[in-house]
């Protein structure tokens, strides 16, 4: 089984390309959205945060506004919360991955923004890299979500530049330009995969 590691700065792309992936029929393994669960209602998460950063747990949630606040911007505070999370994350994928291999899939892909700063490129097989110029980056983020600007600039500040990345890619899929040229891009190293 092929296993293709996604990854690329917030705002550039990943659900995007995820997404045809998937209409593709591939598996795609979503580390944003495992972080969600595992902190939503029940989520296994959840008391070790409590304990971590008293606060920030309303209803039983995770209140994700007050938790960016508890640790944009300090980045002591952002490790130790990645440290509490990463593990399970982890434990996820693999129990994705071993479902995966069960059911005889030819390849899978984990979409994880944190690829190559948690080392999971050692995990797969191709990097897919999904990029595009900063200004660009910005706007989008901008146009999605309501982040202060401090909160992008921080966000962006912590992971690998994108330059870095694209140098570590095995494939650089453009999505500076039209959705249709990304798209294009995708579909033909999708093409590549078949057996
Ligand atoms: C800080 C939290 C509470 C903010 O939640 P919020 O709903 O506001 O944002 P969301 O999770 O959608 O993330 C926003 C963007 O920041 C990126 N991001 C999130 N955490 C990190 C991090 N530790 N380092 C770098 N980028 C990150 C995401 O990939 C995404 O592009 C949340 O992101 C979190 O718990 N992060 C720590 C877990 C983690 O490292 N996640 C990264 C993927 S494994
Ligand atoms: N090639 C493209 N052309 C035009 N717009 C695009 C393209 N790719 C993505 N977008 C737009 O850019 C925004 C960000 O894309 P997407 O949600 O796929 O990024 P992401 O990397 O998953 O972001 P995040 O890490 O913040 O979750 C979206 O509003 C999307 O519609």
């Amino acid at each position: 089984m092929r296993i293709i590691g996604l990854t690329g700065g917030m705002g550039m792309g990943k659900s995007t390309a995820a997404a045809a992936f998937r209409r593709a029929g591939i598996p795609v393994f979503d580390a944003d959205a495992t972080v969600h669960q595992l902190q939503a209602r029940g989520g296994r998460a959840i008391p070790a945060i409590e304990a971590a950063f008293p606060g920030t747990i309303r209803g039983g949630v995770v209140d994700r506004a007050a938790l960016r606040q508890a640790v944009l911007g300090n980045p002591g505070a952002l490790t130790r919360l990645e440290h509490i999370l990463h593990p399970m994350v982890e434990a996820e994928e693999r129990a994705f991955v071993a479902r995966a291999r069960r059911a005889g899939k030819p390849a899978v892909v984990l979409d994880i923004p944190l690829l190559f700063e948690t080392k999971g490129d050692r995990r797969v097989d191709t990097v897919v890299v999904v990029s595009a110029p900063l200004a660009i980056q910005i706007h989008r983020i901008g146009l999605r979500r309501r982040m202060s600007k401090a909160d992008v600039a921080a966000v962006i500040a912590r992971q690998m530049p994108d330059r870095e990345k694209r140098k570590r890619a095995d494939v650089v899929i453009q999505t500076g330009l039209s959705r249709a040229h990304t798209l294009r891009a995708l579909r033909r190293f999708i093409g590549t995969l078949r057996p």
